[in-house]
């Protein structure tokens, strides 16, 4: 059994992963997260983009532990707020993660701007760092517009905001679709399936 290291905080992104491995009957292939690792220092996500937080968290996680290891930076970019929060979305209201006030924070932000001009986009990067040194980086892009209130159960973050472009979703928002459903439309979906070849070469099967 091969092991991956995913190196989020996040349980919900680790969730996502698993079902994304699962979906492509990738057997043969253990993910595992920060708290199945010794602990090691981690380092600032103060890179400029996407791409470069990826590789921080992927890179640093390889370099402590020896295994494979694959990380995500992830966020919301508003057109009405040139592409902000963008990388600062996990802290946009000042307190890492605390997903009520970030969204509290976006919507205030946006009060006035009007239906037409609510439009957003989901990124995801996701690096790709083996022991050999192999360093792979993707990205996807999920559409939609943010709403004006939070709706649905599912998901985290600022899914209950927003409301994808694609017909599937037509009428609900991110947090009201079923998880196989957002995997096939996110940002994150769209990313790790560009990394699903390596991480079944990984695995062997
Ligand atoms: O850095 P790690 O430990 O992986 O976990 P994190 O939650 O801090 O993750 P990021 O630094 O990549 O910040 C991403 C933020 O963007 C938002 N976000 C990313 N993907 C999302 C998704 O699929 N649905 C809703 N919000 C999302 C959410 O607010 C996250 O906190
Ligand atoms: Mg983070």
């Amino acid at each position: 059994m091969s092991k991956v290291l995913l190196a989020s905080r996040n349980r919900k992104k680790l969730a996502e992963l698993q079902r994304v491995v699962d979906a492509a009957g990738i057997t043969g292939l253990e993910i595992v997260g920060l708290d199945a690792v010794p602990e090691f220092p981690e380092e600032p996500e103060d890179g400029a983009t996407f791409e470069e937080n990826a590789l921080i968290k992927a890179r640093s996680g390889a370099r402590a532990t020896g295994l494979a290891c694959l990380a995500d930076d992830s966020g919301i970019s508003v057109d009405a707020l040139n592409g902000m929060p963008g990388v600062l979305s996990a802290r946009w209201s000042g307190a890492h993660g605390n997903d009520p006030a970030n969204n509290a924070l976006l919507l205030a932000q946006l009060s006035d701007t009007p239906d037409e001009r609510r439009g957003a986009a989901f990124v995801s990067a996701c690096a790709l760092v083996l022991p050999d040194g192999t360093e792979t980086v993707v990205r996807g892009e999920w559409r939609g517009t943010v709403l004006r209130a939070e709706r649905g159960p599912n998901g985290f973050g600022y899914d209950p905001l927003f409301a994808p472009d694609d017909e599937l979703a037509a009428g609900r928002s991110s947090a009201e679709l079923t998880p196989a459903e957002k995997d096939s439309l996110s940002h994150r979906g769209k990313a790790l399936a560009q990394l699903v070849p390596a991480l079944r070469e990984l695995a062997g099967s």
